[in-house]
């Protein structure tokens, strides 16, 4: 008997372009959104674009409330649930990075409030995704949340951030390579569900992404546009697989021991994207396609090196030998990295 069943959870309205911020409430509106709106914004977010939020939604006599978070953390969540109850909101609006939507995401799924995602980096393809990550103890991965409702991504203010958060998103998405080449792998080796259709939209993101690298250039706003397409794709093959499984492999699970043994040394996409070289590497060997990886990545101007990621050698060993105790996800790392092997994949790419 067929007894397969598929929820896919999708944005209902993705909003990218040149000043789309003073859409916000349009774009809310739209999907019938009620009740008072709490903005969720870090620090510099909240002076970049959380005010004229809060402007807009004050001349549209919607009566918002917010809240300021600081750091990614359980507490931080706590702090907004507590406050959105408080205020009475009807629903969340985070502003910023992957810091403050990640905290209304996750306050938003634990209120079953609806949730709007309001970029102000194009940093991550947590932006569009219904997978939230606060370190909690040892874990450091996303878990299923609270996906956007909306996504309002303005490219004037995307391409106003610091060009390191750009080239940040830029590497999660190449990422994507090396992430469904673990996905198939596991498919095969350890018969875990794979999605052909979320698989080649995470591959294909990824492909467009370094075939359009020669545009992507600082100061440019269209770099923006391209990129915020690509994590929108990138969220959406999560969404389809209803796992980060398209868009995280090996090279995340390195990223995510980094956070653990050098924590706040680089920024996720830039973690992932020197992890996706060393595990293309090990995907397709020494004349493999690692090279294309690093050529992507040098050509937007992202880390290739450990020197490049501020972490020293043995650093880069013990998360690529470690990496696999982190979650339950079969990767090309197996079940374990001997020192020697990790010094052979990181030396031969030249990571270390
Ligand atoms: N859900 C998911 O699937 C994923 C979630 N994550 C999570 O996302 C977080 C990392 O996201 P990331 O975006 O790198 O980090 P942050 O949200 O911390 O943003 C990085 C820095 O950029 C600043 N900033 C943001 N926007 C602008 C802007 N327009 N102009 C100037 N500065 C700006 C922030 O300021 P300020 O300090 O004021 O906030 C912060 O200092 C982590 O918590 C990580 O766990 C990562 C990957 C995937
Ligand atoms: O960063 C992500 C995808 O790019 C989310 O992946 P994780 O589930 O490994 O945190
Ligand atoms: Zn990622």
């Amino acid at each position: 008997m067929f007894d397969k069943t598929s929820w896919i959870r999708l944005p209902h309205n993705v909003v990218v372009g040149h000043g789309v911020l003073d859409q916000t409430v349009a774009a809310v509106e739209d999907i019938h959104l009620s009740g008072r709106p709490l903005i969720v914004a870090s620090p510099t977010p909240y002076s970049v674009a959380g005010e004229r939020v809060v402007a807009q939604f004050e001349d549209a006599d919607a009566d918002p409330a917010e809240v300021i978070v600081e750091e990614a953390s359980f507490e931080a969540v706590e702090s907004v649930i507590e406050t959105a109850r408080s205020v009475d909101a009807g629903y969340l609006l985070g502003v910023g990075g992957g810091k403050a939507i990640d905290i209304a995401k996750m306050a938003a799924d634990e209120l079953n409030l609806g949730f709007v995602s309001v970029p102000t980096a194009a940093s991550h393809d947590g932006i569009v995704s219904g997978r939230g990550s606060v370190p909690e103890g040892d874990t450091r991965h996303s878990v299923a949340s609270e996906p956007p409702l909306a996504v309002v991504a303005d490219t004037e203010i995307l391409a106003e951030a610091p060009w390191r958060l750009t080239t940040a998103g830029c590497a999660d998405i190449i990422s994507n390579y090396t992430a469904v080449r673990d996905w198939q792998l596991a498919h095969r080796l350890k018969n875990v569900e794979y999605s052909e259709y979320a698989g080649e939209l995470a591959r294909m993101t990824a492909e467009m992404l370094v075939e359009n690298a020669g545009s992507i250039k600082q100061g440019l706003e269209e770099s923006s546009w391209i990129v915020v397409k690509a994590l929108v794709s990138s969220g959406v093959a999560m969404s389809i697989a209803d796992s980060s499984r398209p868009a995280s492999g090996a090279e995340h699970l390195f990223s995510h021991q980094l956070d653990r043994i050098a924590p706040d040394a680089a920024l996720h996409g830039h973690q992932v994207g020197v992890g996706s070289i060393m595990t293309e590497y090990l995907h397709s060997g020494a004349k493999g396609q690692w090279i294309d990886v690093r050529d992507a990545l040098a050509s937007i101007g992202a880390p290739t090196t450990a020197d490049e990621l501020g972490i020293d050698d043995d650093t880069v060993l013990e998360a690529l030998t470690t990496a696999h105790e982190i979650r339950d996800r079969y990767t090309i790392l197996g079940d374990g990295m001997s020192e020697a092997a990790a010094r052979e994949a990181a030396t031969v790419t030249g990571v270390i």
